[in-house]
């Protein structure tokens, strides 16, 4: 009765839930049960790297009062097993998350999907912010200009990128103004805010392991920051690319202000891992509530229409 559909480079998606990349998604099996759900429109792998890792030692995730903490170090099961997973027929899209070490990673890993069968999406993530002594890529503006450019040069198929929260207008300008240059299908804004620290004052320790504590930041804390990033590069990028909102989701409303800062779909993290995967029947649920109460019966009826005062 309503029609929560989206499409991103003309793929459907009948429903606009995903998984936030690194939540649900290590395993065929976690990748599979999101696949399964009536109420998940398509999976995102966890971010693939050329070789299989590990990541940090842990505790590397913690759940807070208000949202998590995070310094997994990008574990993965390495590049072969999710492109081999993103080969087989799924009755709903994936989106192949990629992640290398360096620019060069980068290169070669799009480098195997371009000369690879699959024609699905792929997500190039600019933004881990919890591999030692690697910078976030996307807060290097010629770096990612010069690295979008060398891609473009030869990656033929759709094409988008992660990235991570910004915090100033200009930002926004100069990060928008590099991706406009080029045909991607989307942007999945936010990543975890990075490097925030929790401390935990029982054990006047600090609650993950790597990096003596320092870790990114997810669920309720960042629902503003998410918000703003959305709402700001629907604002400036071209309308062929679409925004993935991710951030800060516990609830139907938080989905309906992602739909209104212009999200063409909506990831779960945080929520997904502390509640499991009943989490996204219940916020069809309540957005559905939302929309029943406002007279909506469509997300277009109210994707990007956020009011200004
Ligand atoms: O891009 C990422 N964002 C995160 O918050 N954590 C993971 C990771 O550490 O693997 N990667």
């Amino acid at each position: 009765k309503f029609d929560l559909t989206g499409q991103i480079n003309g793929v459907p998606f009948d429903r606009l839930f995903l998984n936030a990349s690194g939540v649900h998604c290590q395993s065929t099996t976690e990748l599979d049960e999101l696949l399964q759900d009536e109420f998940v429109g398509g999976a995102v792998t966890k971010s693939a790297t050329l070789e299989k890792r590990a990541g940090n030692p842990a505790p590397r995730y913690y759940e807070l009062a208000n949202g998590s903490i995070n310094s997994m170090g990008l574990p993965n099961n390495g590049f072969d097993y999710y492109i081999q997973y993103v080969l087989q027929f799924h009755a709903k899209p994936t989106i192949l998350s990629v992640a290398g070490l360096s620019a060069d990673d980068d290169i070669q890993l799009l480098n195997q999907i371009q000369d690879s069968d699959y024609q699905g999406l792929t997500e190039l993530n600019l933004s881990c912010p919890n591999v030692i002594g690697k910078p976030q890529m996307a807060y290097d503006f010629e770096g990612t200009q010069a690295l979008l450019q060398s891609v473009f040069s030869f990656f033929k198929k759709p094409l988008g990128v992660k990235l991570p929260p910004y915090f100033d207008l200009v930002h926004f300008d100069q990060i928008t103004a590099i991706l406009n240059q080029f045909p991607l299908t989307h942007v999945n804004s936010i990543n975890s805010i990075g490097n925030g620290l929790w401390v935990d004052v029982a054990s006047e320790s600090v609650v993950i392991k790597p990096k003596g504590g320092f870790g990114g930041l997810g669920g309720k804390m960042v629902l503003p920051t998410a918000l703003a990033n959305v709402r700001a590069l629907r604002q400036r990028l071209n309308d062929s690319i679409k925004v993935i909102g991710t951030g800060g989701v516990q609830t139907g409303a938080d989905v309906f202000a992602h739909i209104l800062c212009g999200a063409e779909l909506v990831s779960i993290g945080t929520q997904l891992q502390a509640e499991g995967i009943g989490v996204y029947h219940r916020l069809t649920n309540e957005l559905e509530r939302i929309m029943a109460d406002k007279g909506y019966t469509a997300l277009a009826d109210f994707r990007g229409k956020l009011n200004t005062i």
